[in-house]
């Protein structure tokens, strides 16, 4: 309900999903009023939510609230100026309040990067012409207060680059293989069982949601449209124990990372965005970031490098995020969605496929017999790619063993061209494991 107040007041908050996230809001803004109030001219209140399960039991006070079936309807609903929408989807009910709240002059706040990334450009530019916020600090790196940190701390800076971890679930997996040398299936059916991978793991572990993630980072970042389908994307299915061992032997870590920068091509800018397991060196700051932590590390022109670490995921952060975007609002601090106007917003074409140089690890698995290796490095030699080194373990003749190589700077065109002529060697018996090294400090 809302309270009066010196100012008249109280900012009214329509919750639409009470799952994880909406009902950490909740209790959030109840458990912390008091804080709130020190710091905000206004009472946040929430004043109706909607879910799909009305008789749900979810462990918080709902009935001072009104209830609506229908999400869309809080955007309509008179004692609502802020929608939340905690629903989650790039499109369905989540996509319908939002253009509806923003319609009805009310404003939004988000965790659902899914949506951003589809439709970021679109929401933000309507945002903007309807004066209200359109604020997600939730989705990108849950508690980690990226959003703010880029577009109004570093935002007297030129961006040269941003990357990071983006996806808690990812880094628990690949922590969780180091440390115990157990495979991924058998890791990412824990993770499920501890609730930070999804029912389908699938956004998190094909590398999607760091992606979405990522688009969004980047439109910030470089002042540009969100461009999610300009990302290459790969996941973390295809690390095995025995690549972890090797990155160790050769002293990386494997991370999952989305990388995001602009390169000049000739006359042409282009932005590079990646989301991949690679390998970074053992001794980067990164590579410390373990378990469901998230990390950002941006570098701009006059700050440096900044580094930002912190829970990803989960109600506790993604409800602090949220509630600070509410703040925000309530302090009347409304900045474009992607920090420039949404009509400033650069339209920079993606990098071309297979243009990223760097080292690479290529793991083959060969048949231990004589002239292998030398097939195997004849078509490096071919491709013009140049070996910096190669570990063989011990013989084990007509076995199947693995073989590594570790390249100088490479493309990734070259290696996909080595990767495909390797697949018709009929001693390499299976599709070589291909990951970038990138020498991150
Ligand atoms: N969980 C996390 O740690 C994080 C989540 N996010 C994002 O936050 C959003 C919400 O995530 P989370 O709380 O985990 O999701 P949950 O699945 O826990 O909750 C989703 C909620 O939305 C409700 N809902 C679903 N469909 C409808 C519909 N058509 N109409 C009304 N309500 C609906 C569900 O209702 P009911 O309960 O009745 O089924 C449920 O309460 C997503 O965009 C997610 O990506 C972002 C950062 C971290
Ligand atoms: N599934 C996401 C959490 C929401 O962003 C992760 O594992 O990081």
């Amino acid at each position: 309900m809302a309270v009066e107040n010196a100012s008249g007041r109280a900012l009214r908050v329509g919750i639409a999903g009470l799952g994880t996230v909406g009902v950490g809001v909740v209790r959030l803004l109840a458990e912390n009023r008091d804080i709130l109030l020190q710091h905000c001219p206004w009472p946040i209140e929430v004043t109706a939510v909607s879910a799909r399960d009305r008789r749900k039991n979810r462990d918080v006070d709902l009935s001072k609230f009104d209830w609506c079936d229908d999400p869309v309807a809080l955007a309509d609903h008179p004692k609502v100026d802020v929608v939340v929408e905690v629903i989650g989807g790039s499109g369905g009910a989540a996509k319908a309040l939002i253009e509806r709240a923003i319609a009805k002059g009310k404003h939004v706040v988000t965790a659902n990067k899914a949506l951003l990334a589809e439709h970021g450009t679109a929401l933000a530019r309507s945002a903007e012409q309807a004066g209200v916020a359109l604020a997600y600090e939730a989705a990108v790196a849950g508690g980690i207060p990226i959003i703010k940190s880029m577009r109004e701390g570093l935002a007297a800076n030129r961006i040269e680059h941003v990357y990071g971890i983006l996806n808690g679930t990812c880094n628990y997996i690949l922590t969780q293989m180091r440390e115990t040398g157990r495979e991924f299936a058998d890791v990412l059916a824990e993770a499920q069982q501890l609730g930070y991978a999804e029912a389908d793991p699938s956004f998190d572990v094909d590398g999607i949601d760091a992606a979405h993630k990522l688009s969004i980072l980047t439109a910030v970042a470089f002042g540009c449209e969100v461009d999610f389908a300009g990302i290459k994307i790969s996941g973390i299915r295809n690390v095995s124990a025995m690549d972890i061992e090797y990155a160790s032997e050769l002293g990386y870590r494997i991370k999952l990372l989305g990388l995001s920068r602009l390169i000049d091509q000739g006359a042409e800018r282009r932005i590079e965005q990646r989301v991949h397991a690679c390998m970074v060196p053992q001794n980067a700051l990164i590579a410390k970031v373990d378990g469901v932590y998230n990390a950002v590390v941006t570098q701009g022109n006059f700050v440096g490098q900044n580094v930002a670490i912190g829970r990803g995921a989960g109600q506790g952060p993604t409800a602090s995020a949220v509630v600070s975007d509410l703040m925000d609002i309530a302090r009347g601090r409304i900045l474009p969605a992607f920090s420039a106007p949404a009509d400033t917003l650069k339209k920079i074409p993606a990098a071309p496929e297979g243009s990223h140089v760097g080292p690479f690890y290529i793991r083959t698995m060969v048949v231990d017999r004589p002239g292998v290796i030398a097939e195997v490095a004849a078509i490096m030699r071919d491709e013009n790619v140049s070996l910096e080194s190669m570990i063989q373990r011990a013989r084990s003749p007509g076995d199947r063993v693995p073989v590594v190589f570790t390249t100088h700077e490479t493309s990734q065109a070259q290696v996909s061209r080595v990767v495909q002529k390797l697949g018709k060697v009929s001693a390499v018996v299976e599709p070589p494991h291909v990951m970038s090294i990138e020498q991150l400090s």
